[in-house]
């Protein structure tokens, strides 16, 4: 197999809080790769550590392959458009302008617009540009659709997929699982400085179940049901309510966050 980035007891410590303990894992050329945890997991750290922007101790990262990088939060001067951030960065990395990626993230769509007037969503997606400007063979994206809304992140998980297609590797930090779920290829658990869990999706919810937690809102009051199957689960609850001939006022399903239960599980407080 081969391999964009392997790491092996990466360890990293800010004064005596050690952050990552010992890390170990590999990163398959072409996959989509998503380092999950709750905040302060480590996962920026570990993303800076493989970019290499953050010095760490002990263990080894080797990077086969030019990376771009979008940073959890960047800024560029306020009176910059984004055609002469596009250049500046072209220039940098003395490469030739990709015009049909920026279109495909509607840089060219902004090109009037100063940067300060820019929306969040529109600095995501310049952001992930200027990454992308130097035909990264490896895309680092720490949190890429953190303050977006439904279409922005649908959009960006397209731009996302599209890479994979061109047969870049991604690696992404991330809270949310069911971005993940729809993302990507494999994923690290990241708490308390250690991998919790690594493999894919199906091999997690194989593992944990599903979680999902269903409200329903009847004439009587509340029904609530955490289940793996929510499709037998559902069918019961409103049988049985029918059967007892209780009206359904309202239905609401929530998915649970996976990495949480995992990590409930992994500490002893789960199941
Ligand atoms: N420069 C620093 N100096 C000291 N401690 C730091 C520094 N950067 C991060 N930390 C600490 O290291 C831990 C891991 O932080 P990190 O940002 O890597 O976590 P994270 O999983 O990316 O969190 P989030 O999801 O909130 O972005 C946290 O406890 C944080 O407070």
């Amino acid at each position: 197999m081969s391999y964009a980035i392997q790491i092996e007891r990466l360890t990293k410590s800010y004064g005596d809080h050690t952050v990552l303990k010992s890390l170990n894992f590999n990163v398959v050329k072409g996959e989509i790769f998503a380092l999950l945890g709750v905040n302060g997991a480590g996962k920026t750290t570990a993303l800076e550590c493989i970019e290499g922007l953050r010095k760490y101790d002990s263990g080894s990262i080797v990077v086969n392959g030019r990376m771009g990088i979008q940073l959890q939060s960047a800024s560029l001067p306020a009176y910059i458009k984004p055609m002469e951030a596009v250049r500046l960065f072209a220039k940098w990395n003395k490469t030739q302008i990709d015009y049909s990626m920026l279109a495909a993230l509607g840089i060219d769509e902004l090109t009037k617009k100063l940067y300060t007037n820019m929306s969040t969503g529109q600095k995501r997606r310049l952001h992930l540009a200027l990454a992308l400007i130097s035909d990264p063979d490896i895309v680092f994206l720490d949190e890429p659709t953190a303050g977006l809304d439904v279409e922005g992140r649908i959009s960006l998980h397209d731009q996302i997929r599209k890479l994979k297609e061109q047969g870049k590797t991604i690696i992404l930090a991330s809270h949310d699982m069911a971005e993940v779920e729809s993302l990507c290829d494999r994923i690290a658990i990241l708490n308390d400085g250690n991998i919790v869990f690594l493999g894919t999706i199906a091999e997690l919810t194989s593992k944990i179940g599903k979680c999902y937690t269903i409200h329903i809102k009847t004439e009587q009051g509340n029904e609530i049901c955490d289940c793996d199957n929510i499709g037998d689960t559902m069918l019961d609850l409103l049988e049985d309510l029918k059967y007892r001939g209780i009206a359904v006022l309202d239905i609401k399903i929530d998915r649970g966050t996976l990495e949480q239960h995992f990590i409930d599980i992994a500490r002893g407080n789960g199941e």
